[in-house]
């Protein structure tokens, strides 16, 4: 368990202007790769601008957010993910400690991921996050409008990782068989306020790192969301208009032998009103073996991992902070 202390004045997460990354021009993309490589190595965490998902459907899908928290509790309870082989549905308050051996965390949350026939080999077996979707049966429209939003973030996800490839000497289009049937899951969360009484180290979501290979994070104007710096200091990631928090998780980390770092961050809503954020984790196919990358390794700097797909990596991780313990 990391205890919670409380964030120091220390240096600003950085924005990173991603227009470059759509350029027709390889040195213009390559120069962006650059300042992602030195950031990845740094931080893991950066603002995106100019990322090219509109504005419109970002403020649409917070909406829709609101209104999903708003429906009652036994139609939330109804779409429970624990009655979904994938996990997708809808997550009580209390199901999660995303630190281990924390108190669970005061949110909750919904998911849904990739768009996949349900004949499909991967929803057959129930693997993790393929299919079995559960949406709320009263919410006309919530679920076109969430699809529209996952394409685009979806879509955003690919010409990042494109870039990250590059950024470690990669070809551009090396992740791009690893994302053709992917475990990508959007989540959508809610933060009561921090309530005065709540146990020692319990907040919105416990320090943790993410788990697959980046997360794309728009968050609303409340603002909440710590990260944990090179140095071990927790700086603050104020909400920036028209953004999203983009961080490199723990898979990325392993296929990098390390030079990226998948940095810990955590949640405290202070604020007196609801937080809402929309987290999304492109995480690749389940079968994928992650594998040092043959420009991260060398005779002084050895592979640092054995190989592991995927799915057995997620799956680890899901039965570590899941289920774990509850709220009263
Ligand atoms: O809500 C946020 O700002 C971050 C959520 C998060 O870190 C996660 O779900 O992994
Ligand atoms: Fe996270």
């Amino acid at each position: 368990m990391i205890p919670y202390t409380a964030p120091m004045t220390a240096r600003r997460i950085p924005v990173i202007d991603l227009a470059d990354a759509f350029s027709p021009e390889r040195s213009r993309r390559e120069a962006l790769a650059w300042e992602i490589h030195k950031i990845s190595r740094d931080v893991g965490f950066f603002y995106i601008v100019n990322h090219g998902v509109p504005q419109s459907l970002v403020e649409g899908q917070f909406d829709w957010a609101r209104r999903f928290f708003a429906l009652p509790a036994a139609s939330k309870a109804a779409i429970d993910m624990r009655g979904s082989p994938s996990g997708y549905g809808y997550e009580c308050m209390g199901a999660q400690a995303l630190d281990e051996g924390s108190p669970a965390d005061l949110k909750e949350g919904f998911q849904f991921g990739f768009d996949i026939a349900h004949d499909h080999a991967y929803v057959q077996r129930g693997l993790l996050r393929y299919g079995h979707h559960r949406w709320p049966q009263d919410l006309p429209g919530f679920e076109a409008h969430s699809r529209r939003y996952y394409e685009a973030v979806r879509a955003l996800s690919h010409r990042l990782l494109s870039v990250i490839a590059l950024s470690l000497e990669m070809p551009e289009d090396f992740f791009e068989p690893v994302l053709e049937t992917p475990i990508a899951t959007q989540r959508m969360l809610h933060y009561p306020p921090q309530p005065d009484g709540a146990r020692n180290n319990q907040i919105g979501a416990g320090a943790h790192t993410d788990w697959g290979l980046v997360t794309i994070l728009a968050q609303d104007a409340i603002g909440g969301l710590e990260v944990c710096n090179a140095e071990g200091q927790w700086v603050s990631a104020p909400p920036i208009k028209d953004s999203f928090v983009v961080n490199i998780g723990d898979l990325l980390q392993r296929w990098s032998n390390d030079l990226y770092h998948s940095n810990p961050h955590r949640v405290l809503n202070a604020g007196t009103v609801p937080r809402y954020s929309l987290p999304f984790f492109q995480d690749g196919d389940q079968a994928a073996v992650v594998a040092c990358l043959p420009t991260c390794c060398s005779a002084e700097r050895p592979p640092r991992y054995a190989p592991c797909t995927i799915g057995e990596y997620l799956d680890m991780k899901v039965r570590q902070t899941f289920g774990v313990v509850a709220v009263d």
